[in-house]
């Protein structure tokens, strides 16, 4: 059973759609990173999982069920910097919001150490850095335990040291079982602690699916042939195999293309071997996320 399903979802702000139509589904355990451009639809899509705003049309299910006030208390969520007391100290902020969020006060001291503000805790949150400031943010969406965490652009405004940070308090979260919901507009970040992500664009949904599998599917090989043979050799070889695309002419006597799924650069030096071509390397070429991404959103 998915965790959280999208079915049709759509939304329009006084007649302007701003989702049309998103399917989607988030399984528990994964770290999902909702993808797209400045006004794709990211943080309506977020606001419309939440109950937070209405949709024009389609359904939200999570945990199989209609959003309700028992699915919402499974569901920690930041959306918007939440106003801390900058003279109170971080437990007494967490206190403060566990007791608008009727969560239980045990919950503040798991939450301040899985932020890592175990230390730092009784000191005042106008001295915290921006890093640690949102790691109290991120802490107060711990309040009660939940399941689930649905985050809109939670290192926005942070600098590299508080990115790594932020990055590293989600990477414990989701070693710690939780399910990870992400709007971001960092490609690097999504990369580094996503396993699933979704493109959206101008409100649609362009490629939902595994980051590993998004990625390989376009990753390229690149093949250089021996000095002593022509490189005709080696593009007329290439163009024979069926399960070899899009081949580029890189360097004299070097070229790159994309194996079709299932076919490994293993495949391609033995087919090559067979119709007497030999090499003189082969190098795998990842693609990043960022490369992948700017490809998807192009049209
Ligand atoms: N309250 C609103 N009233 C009118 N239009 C809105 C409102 N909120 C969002 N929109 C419009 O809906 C579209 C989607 O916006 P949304 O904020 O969901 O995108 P986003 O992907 O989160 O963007 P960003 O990365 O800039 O936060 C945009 O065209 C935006 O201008």
């Amino acid at each position: 059973m998915a965790l959280l399903e999208l079915d049709n979802l759509s939304k329009s702000y006084g007649g302007t759609p701003a989702l049309r139509g998103l399917t989607l589904r988030i399984e528990a355990g994964s770290v999902y990173g909702l993808l797209g451009p400045n006004g794709s639809g990211k943080t309506t899509t977020l606001g419309l999982a939440l109950g937070v705003l209405q949709a024009s049309g389609g359904t939200v299910r999570w945990f199989g069920q209609p959003l309700s006030s028992a699915s919402k208390r499974r569901v920690g969520a930041l959306l918007e910097t939440p106003n801390f007391f900058p003279y109170l100290s971080a437990r007494q902020n967490l206190l403060l919001a566990a007791d608008v969020k009727r969560a239980d006060h045990a919950t503040v001291d798991t939450a301040l150490e899985l932020a890592g503000l175990s230390a730092r805790q009784h000191d005042a949150f106008r001295g915290f850095s921006l890093g640690m400031k949102q790691r109290l943010a991120l802490a107060s969406t711990l309040l009660g335990n939940p399941e689930v965490l649905v985050l809109d652009e939670p290192t926005n405004g942070l600098d590299p040291q508080g990115i790594a940070e932020v990055r590293e308090l989600i990477q414990r979260l989701a070693a710690e079982g939780k399910t990870i919901i992400i709007a971001s507009h960092l490609l690097d970040e999504v990369e580094k602690v996503c396993t699933h992500v979704a493109v959206l664009q101008r409100g649609e949904l362009r490629t939902a699916g595994a980051v590993r599998s998004i990625l390989a599917a376009t990753d390229r090989v690149a093949v250089r042939v021996a000095p002593d043979l022509p490189p005709v050799a080696l593009a007329q070889a290439l163009s024979q195999l069926p399960w070899v695309s899009d081949v580029k002419t890189e360097a004299a006597g070097t070229f790159s293309a994309v194996l079709a799924a299932g076919h490994s650069p293993a495949d391609l030096n033995r087919a090559l071997f067979a119709q007497g071509v030999i090499l003189a390397g082969l190098e795998l070429r990842h693609r990043t996320l960022e490369a992948q991404f700017l490809e998807i959103i192009k049209n």
